[in-house]
């Protein structure tokens, strides 16, 4: 069919997903994070498809004159101008649910993982090292876990951690004081002066780059573990790099950075750290969920309709 919409997909998307895209439009794929090649398929395209890598700016949006329609393949929408994209009357979409199940469990994984220093014992031993007590590691049960950001993530890794035997407190003045049981709300400072491992989960906002720094590290236990599944940026990295060093906190797991792609970095020479490069919604349930959802929000914007194979 001529003249069909063009999609260009300009992150990885789940062939789910792709394949729900059907035949009444053009499906076009490049780069997203080669950016003369984004600019230069910007311009035909009526639809743009990302995951987190690709950064929607104004300069794509002033390259695109035909879009209608951003789909994000997850939730955070920190790397999509949104408020530009609204003056121009673009459809922004993005998929609130889709990996938060994903993201939990990925942090529960680092949690575990960085209490029992799981990385460095299994790189030594593939070195030929065994070294049992070196790697003594801290039970998880009876220890207090923060929670900053009790949102979706937040609360479905407070939920799984209590089945630990964790207490949990939490800090999110958008709650307006009402919590779910069982989880305690204090206020930052004392959250940081109380929890055994503390765990992020907040958007990245102007309010929230910077929120854990120097002297918040400082607040912490010497035994603190540090988690951020949420946004580079909100945990200060050069900041946390001084904290591990001098032993003001213990360790730390990260997934998100500052600046990603992130190949290199101060903190993966540290053994108290254990980095993962953003793979918290990477599960073939939370793509596939995540692609069709803004897919079928795509679809439903361009013809008013849902995607072929879908019931009316
Ligand atoms: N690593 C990954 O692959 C991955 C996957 C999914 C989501 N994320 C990130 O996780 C973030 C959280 O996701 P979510 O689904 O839980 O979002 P959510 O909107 O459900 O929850 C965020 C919570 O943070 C709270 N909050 C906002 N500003 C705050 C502040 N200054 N102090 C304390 N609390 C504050 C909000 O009130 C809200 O309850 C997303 O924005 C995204 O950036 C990362
Ligand atoms: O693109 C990804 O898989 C990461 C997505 C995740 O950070 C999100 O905010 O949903």
């Amino acid at each position: 069919m001529n003249n069909r919409p063009i999609v260009l997909v300009a992150d990885p998307l789940s062939p789910v997903a792709l394949a729900r895209l059907g035949s009444d439009v053009e499906v076009r794929h490049c780069d997203g994070t080669d950016r003369p090649a984004l600019l230069a398929a910007a311009g035909s395209a009526d639809v743009l498809l990302v995951r987190s890598a690709t950064r929607v700016d104004a300069e794509v949006l002033d390259a695109a004159p035909r879009l209608r329609v951003i789909g994000r393949a997850g939730v955070g929408l920190d790397n999509v101008d949104v408020e530009n994209a609204a003056l121009r009357g673009i459809a922004v979409v993005n998929a609130p649910t889709a990996n938060v199940v994903s993201a939990a469990e990925m942090t529960c994984a680092l949690i575990l993982a960085s209490a029992r220093h799981l990385l460095p014992a299994g790189t030594a031993l593939r070195q030929g090292r065994w070294e049992r007590s070196r790697f003594t590691g801290v039970e998880l049960s009876g220890k207090t876990l923060g929670v900053i950001g009790l949102g979706r993530i937040g609360t479905l890794v407070a939920e799984r951690m209590a089945a630990f035997g964790m207490d949990i407190v939490a800090h999110d003045p958008y709650l307006g004081g009402v919590s779910p049981s069982g989880v305690e709300l204090l206020p930052l400072e004392e959250l940081l002066r109380r929890a055994d491992v503390i765990t992020v989960h907040l958007p990245r906002t102007a309010e929230t780059v910077g929120l854990i720094g120097r002297a918040e590290l400082a607040a912490m236990k010497p035994t603190a573990l540090l988690v951020n599944v949420a946004r580079g940026g909100i945990v200060d990295e050069q900041a946390l790099h001084g904290a591990l060093v001098s032993g003001q906190i213990a360790g730390a797991a990260l997934d998100v950075y500052g600046e990603e792609p992130c190949t290199g970095s101060p903190l993966f020479e540290l053994d108290n750290v254990t980095p993962t490069p953003h793979l918290g919604a990477s599960t073939s349930e939370a793509q596939d969920r995540a692609g069709v959802t803004v897919v079928e929000a795509a679809l439903q914007a361009l013809f008013d309709r849902p995607a072929d194979g879908l019931a009316a």
